[in-house]
């Protein structure tokens, strides 16, 4: 809680997954395990989207013309844009912008495919990395200046229902997303005062990190015909008539390797989601002079069984102090370790320690061992997910008056409250508690409640957290 975000900068180091120490600020580099990592999660990621998505790339660099076109989308941008001015040593006769979102790289050549309804709906996404020139704290994975891992879709619809039902579609995507990495999160709908720069409207995901800040992991917006009105994006209608297409585009980025990171950690460092981890069994074999190399077979042959069921495995068979193996792989989060020592082999057992509860349990090497090791991992995964979701419910707390809510944000919880939906009202609670309103949970409450603010009716249920 105190000190998460030391926590946070030291595993990254510590299990090797980034180093920040690259020469320009807000900028990491991906170091091979937490690559693997990374790389998991996208498998994660594009099984979801290319059911129904098709998986595209465009430039990065973004005509300034194209950014300019539409006014609240780059007013939104213009302070985060990272610009090219020249080509060698000759300048550009026009800038470019290196893309801090896709929408006016893809839209205009929305406009040259788009042509009739039957070309419609279009699912496209992308996972590129973009740039945001953050002048707020920056953090690795949370706040950063180059997205790595950007992952953003952008959807064609030729009705305004289908581009509402599309957004649903969207926030199902991110629900089944989350909850495959064992992430807890909140939807909320972002106030119209913070929704994406040129949406009619924002969903977004948010978490809570240890350390009782809210992160924003995921966002989908209801674009409406605003981009399609300012790219020309138009479709001949059964009707034969012109209209502005419908569009929605919803995005995660680093941001959920950062969830996953600091929600399922502990003390020890790294507890990964089978699912996501580079390899879910490391076999430890304790080796001695004597028997050395009959262990080793021993550890290969589980490897293998293991392996041929679909597991990754590793055997780290270095010569160092088994201590030594215990501690780094229980650092880097492995799900489940093996131990094999020739004593283990006399007796023909191995002994398996879970990394998320550090249980340690014996198996017979008489009997198969792929399923206990199976039904660990699928334990874990579980038992990831359940403490994720428990712990993060503990911490969101209600109140009906918003003077309560300022101690509740201290011990690190989401406050919920009915709130009447007015601006300037929602604007005065930020004021007074000097933290952001996530959004409204829940519209529309049948109740009789009263603003936790200003005592007219209450129309919705709203959410406040400290956020990064
Ligand atoms: N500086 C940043 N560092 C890390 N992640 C970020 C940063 N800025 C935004 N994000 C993440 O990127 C997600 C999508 O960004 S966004 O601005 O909300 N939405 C878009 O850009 C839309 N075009 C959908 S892709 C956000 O929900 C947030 O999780
Ligand atoms: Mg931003
Ligand atoms: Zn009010």
């Amino acid at each position: 809680m105190e000190n998460f975000s030391e926590w946070f900068h030291n595993i990254l180091e510590e299990a090797n997954i980034t180093d920040a120490r690259y020469p320009i600020k807000g900028m990491s580099v991906w170091l091979p395990y937490g690559y693997q990592i990374r790389k998991h999660m996208l498998k994660v990621y594009s099984e979801l989207l290319d059911k129904d998505h098709e998986e595209v790339l465009f430039p990065l660099l973004i005509p300034e013309t194209e950014l300019a076109k539409e006014g609240r989308h780059v007013k939104g941008f213009e302070d985060e844009v990272y610009w090219v001015t020249q080509g060698g040593k000759k300048p550009l006769n026009e800038k470019l912008a290196l893309r801090p979102t896709s929408e006016s790289s893809i839209y205009p050549m929305l406009s040259l495919w788009v042509r009739s309804h039957i070309d419609l709906p279009m699912r496209y996404y992308q996972v590129v990395n973009t740039f945001r020139y953050e002048t707020k704290h920056t953090r690795p994975m949370i706040r950063v200046r180059e997205i790595t891992t950007f992952a953003e879709a952008h959807t064609v619809h030729s009705s305004s229902e289908e581009a509402e039902e599309q957004v649903k579609i969207g926030i199902e995507i991110y629900k089944k997303l989350f909850n495959e990495l064992g992430i807890p999160y909140t939807i909320t709908k972002r106030p119209i005062w913070d929704k994406f720069p040129g949406a009619d409207y924002t969903m977004a995901f948010d978490t809570l990190l240890p350390d009782g800040k809210a992160l924003q992991i995921g966002t989908v917006h209801n674009l409406g015909q605003t981009f399609a009105k300012t790219y020309d994006i138009t479709f001949e209608n059964k009707e034969g008539e012109h209209e502005y297409a419908y569009q929605t585009c919803y995005g995660i980025s680093d941001r959920v390797i950062a969830a996953i990171i600091g929600i399922h950690g502990d003390d020890k460092g790294l507890v990964l989601p089978p699912k996501i981890s580079p390899k879910q069994v490391t076999i430890i074999p304790i080796l001695f002079k004597k028997g050395k190399e009959e262990v080793l077979n021993k550890c290969n042959e589980i490897k293998e069984s293991l392996e041929n069921a679909g597991i990754r495995v590793r055997i780290d068979s270095r010569d160092i102090r088994p201590g030594k193996k215990f501690y780094e792989w229980e650092l880097k989060g492995t799900p489940i370790r093996l131990e094999l020592g020739p004593r283990d082999l006399e007796n023909n057992k191995t002994v398996l320690v879970r990394r998320d509860n550090l249980e340690k349990v014996e198996l017979s090497l008489k009997e198969d061992i792929v399923s206990p090791v199976k039904n660990a991992l699928n334990d874990i995964d579980g038992l990831l997910r359940e403490n994720a979701w428990d712990s993060f419910k503990d911490n969101i707390k209600s109140v009906e008056d918003v003077n309560e809510i300022s101690s509740l944000i201290e011990n690190g919880n989401m406050v919920s409250f009915p709130w009447c939906g007015d601006e300037d009202c929602g604007k005065a609670i930020e004021e007074l508690t000097d933290i952001d309103l996530l959004g409204t949970y829940k519209e529309d409450i049948e109740t009789d409640d009263v603003c936790a603010h200003c005592g007219k009716p209450a129309k919705h249920i709203a959410l406040i957290a400290k956020t990064y």
